[in-house]
């Protein structure tokens, strides 16, 4: 339920929002100054705006804030009373920008998923996903019921995670479980792409754009703390925060250098495998994250392909003979995923195409020929590039394609 008082605060945030200043960091801005609201009345004001932002193009622009704000709320409680209240033409017409048509077929599951407020996911440290959720309350396992995420088919991947969706309300930073680094907040597609990396103990590996460190640490906790992991960023700042969160979470085998992406690498070390977690225009996130569908553009997605590929070039030669590269976006658009790929396979014929989840990885080998491995007519454990959408997960949209050198 939104109030006035609600609608009132959330109005204030809304003036303040600019090309420079998005929701989120408007939000986080707006809560320093006022001080007297609590976790609840911020949590409210926080979706109020996030969902105004969903239905943007359905509201009356010659309204106040305040009554598009109220607007806005009133179509988020029908649509989920029965999301079949919005036509699917609607959805595809209204719920992001015109220019993604070219770049994005949507399926109209994912357009239904974005208009939703977002599932909350946890990444528990390896193998106690139980009993963090006891721990904290309202939470479930998916290992336990893999096939809770919106789409069966994904289920022989997730089975092997270690990730909690919390339902509940509290401020999962002051709990004396995030102090211990017994879990971190993590969209489940980032899990996914940590899973995808698989890297094994004693191997040394390189998060390229590691930025704060969320894949690192995954990649980190997979290999025990044994073997070596670059992490590197251009963002000096990130790295500083990387390096506290590793501390939290008691994993030494991180060695972090600065790197601007240029073809000048920070080390001439040969790496088993490699991770791009490449900087992107973000259209997987836009269920979090409505504010971004109104400022992305093509001009963006086209400046971020040439950084993509200029990324995935300048680290190729260091990966060891048999060694994996991993690309992942949390984008959907096919300038950003399939072209770079493609482009970068054909430019590469020393790398080879390879499945983004080998079933082996995955411990379901057994699993290969079953019909539940299948996506529609594909066989996700031969794909070589794979489209996470976020009404399959419950989780952001990622894409994700591998290679290794011959
Ligand atoms: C998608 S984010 C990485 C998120 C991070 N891997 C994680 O899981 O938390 C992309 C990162 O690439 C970095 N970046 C942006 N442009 C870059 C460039 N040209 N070269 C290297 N890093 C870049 C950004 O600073 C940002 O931290």
């Amino acid at each position: 339920m939104s109030d006035s008082a609600t609608f009132n605060n959330a109005a204030r945030v809304l003036v303040t929002i600019a090309s420079d200043l998005p929701a989120d960091a408007a939000l986080r801005k707006y809560f320093i100054h006022a001080r007297h609201l609590g976790g609840r009345e911020k949590r409210a004001i926080s979706q109020t705006v996030f969902t105004y932002f969903r239905w943007l193009q359905w509201l009356d622009t010659k309204q106040s804030a305040q009554k598009q704000l109220e607007q806005a709320w009133a179509l988020h409680e029908r649509f989920t009373k029965n999301p079949s209240v919005i036509k699917p033409e609607a959805l595809a017409a209204l719920a992001v920008p015109e220019w993604t048509r070219a770049e994005i077929d949507w399926p109209v599951d994912t357009l239904r998923q974005i208009q939703r407020n977002q599932s909350l996911w946890l990444r528990a440290r390896p193998g106690t996903a139980h009993k963090l959720a006891a721990q904290l309350g309202d939470s479930d396992v998916l290992s336990h019921n893999p096939a809770a995420v919106g789409n069966g088919h994904w289920s022989h991947v997730t089975a092997h995670s270690d990730a909690v969706r919390y339902r509940g309300h509290h401020d999962l930073f002051v709990t004396p479980q995030f102090h211990e680094g017994a879990f971190e907040i993590q969209d489940l597609a980032s899990q996914l792409v940590g899973q995808a990396a698989a890297p094994l103990p004693g191997q040394t590996w390189w998060d390229t754009c590691a930025g704060e460190g969320g894949k690192s640490l995954h990649l980190a906790d997979q290999m025990a703390n044994k073997g070596v992991l670059w992490a590197s960023d251009r963002s000096e700042r990130r790295i500083q925060t990387l390096k506290k969160r590793f501390a939290r979470a008691k994993l030494f085998n991180v060695r972090t250098a600065p790197w601007d992406g240029s073809a000048k690498l920070p080390t001439k070390t040969k790496f088993d495998g490699i991770l791009v977690d490449a900087p992107c225009s973000g259209t997987g996130t836009w269920q979090r994250n409505p504010h971004a569908r109104w400022t992305a553009s093509t001009k963006d997605v086209a400046e971020l392909a040439v950084i993509q590929r200029s990324l995935l070039d300048n680290v190729a030669g260091s990966l060891k003979p048999g060694g994996r590269l991993i690309y992942a976006v949390c984008t959907l658009t096919k300038s950003e995923t399939t072209a770079v790929a493609n482009a970068f396979t054909e430019a590469h014929p020393e790398l080879e195409p390879v499945p983004v989840f080998p079933p082996a990885q995955q411990g379901a080998t057994e699993k290969l020929a079953s019909p539940a491995c299948t996506v529609g007519e594909t066989n996700i454990f031969a794909e070589t590039q794979a489209f996470l959408w976020p009404h399959q997960l419950d989780a952001n949209g990622m894409f994700i394609a591998t290679w290794r050198k011959k």
